[in-house]
């Protein structure tokens, strides 16, 4: 399992709040918090309806788009609330048995 990704997406998160960079996606998620819950709830549509069209040919493909928009939004809300990524994926490890 390759982590370093999400590492890499949340440092690049805390750079773009303290270094706000012109035509960033990220800084303008940042700047209004309404508009990160709706692409929250937009994404998670769009994986349940990506889910529900997996057993039609090529859209595995699709699924694995919508689950990454909707990993990389949560990410960015968690660290729009200043709760750092890191400790969601402590609590994943303290819940394994
Ligand atoms: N991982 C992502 C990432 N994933 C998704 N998105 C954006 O999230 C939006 C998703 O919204 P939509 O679903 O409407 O996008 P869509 O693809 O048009 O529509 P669908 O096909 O999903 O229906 C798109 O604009 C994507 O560009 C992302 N934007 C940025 N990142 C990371 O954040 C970094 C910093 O980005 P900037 O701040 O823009 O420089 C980048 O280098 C990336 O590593």
């Amino acid at each position: 399992m390759n982590l370093e990704i999400i590492e890499e997406i949340r440092d690049v998160i805390e750079n773009r709040k303290e270094n706000p960079k012109k035509d960033s996606y990220v800084n303008q998620l940042l700047k209004n918090e309404d508009k990160i819950l709706e692409k929250i709830g937009e994404e998670s549509t769009e994986l349940i309806i990506s889910t529900k069209n997996l057993n039609q040919e090529n859209k595995k493909q699709e699924f694995i788009h919508e689950a990454a928009d909707l990993l990389f939004h949560t990410i960015l809300l968690c660290q729009s609330q200043n709760i750092d990524f890191n400790e969601v994926l402590k609590e994943l490890q303290k819940r394994r048995k």
